[in-house]
């Protein structure tokens, strides 16, 4: 099970994440969220992330090829273009800056649920409001539930992660609000105790196993 934690905002953050088994990392970049941070911050923390962990700059209001730029020039392994401000031209046209995409979408929004639909080398489905907690129905995901690298995310939690995996059958999950101790505050046991109950959730019979990582990368796709 791939694990990622998003909107981390200090190295202490990052070293708890990496040092309990978190496979990626996320930064973001927003003019909207309470966990958006400043270029200068952004390029401090990406390049504090250990080798074996995936960087991650998510962005929902950046345009796509300036989000392109920076996870480029501040040595990334992936940007997350997140939400509905990103469709298949900006998708193409930050492809031919930073090739390395993912995909951050609510299933609501009845999105193309094929992992690469845009170019991307990961899907993400989160709730409609991104960061906030939120969970959503995945019974949706009878009727579209999306087969490779695809990660659950949207209110996740070390409480529910375990059922989540069970529901949805995921390749990765996403956290942020759910190991916080308050908006945009991560709390350290919290990161820790949803890092093992996914690790163990994954390892578990009930819910089976995800395929493998494609080669060629550190930790990730
Ligand atoms: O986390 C944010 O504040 C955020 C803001 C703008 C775009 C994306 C954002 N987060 C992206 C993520 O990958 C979150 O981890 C994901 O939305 C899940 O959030 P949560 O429901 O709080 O666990």
């Amino acid at each position: 099970m791939f694990v990622k934690v998003c909107g981390l905002a200090t190295t202490a953050d990052i070293d708890v994440a990496a040092e309990a088994g978190a496979d990626a990392v996320g930064l973001v970049i927003s003019g909207t969220s309470v966990r958006g941070l400043g270029r200068d911050r952004v390029a401090e923390l990406v390049a504090h992330v250990p080798d074996g962990v995936l960087s991650v700059l998510v962005v929902n209001d950046t345009p796509a090829v300036e989000a392109a730029g920076i996870a480029a020039a501040l040595g990334f392994g992936a940007l997350q273009l997140h939400g509905r401000a990103y469709g298949p031209g900006e998708f193409g046209a930050a492809a031919g800056v930073f090739p390395r995409l993912w995909r951050a979408t609510a299933l609501a929004d009845g999105p193309d649920t094929r992992v690469g639909a845009l170019g991307e080398e990961v899907l993400l489905l989160d709730s409609p409001r991104a960061g906030s907690g939120a969970r959503w129905d995945l019974s949706l995901l009878d009727a579209a539930r999306p087969e490779g690298h695809w990660l659950l995310a949207g209110g996740l939690g070390p409480g529910n992660v375990a059922g989540a995996i069970a529901a949805a059958r995921p390749w990765g999950v996403d956290v942020s609000s759910g190991v916080e101790s308050a908006p945009g505050v991560k709390d350290h046991a919290l990161i820790r105790a949803f890092v093992a109950a996914a690790k163990a959730a994954a390892a578990s019979p009930a819910t089976g196993s995800a395929p493998a990582q494609p080669s060629g990368a550190p930790a990730g796709p």
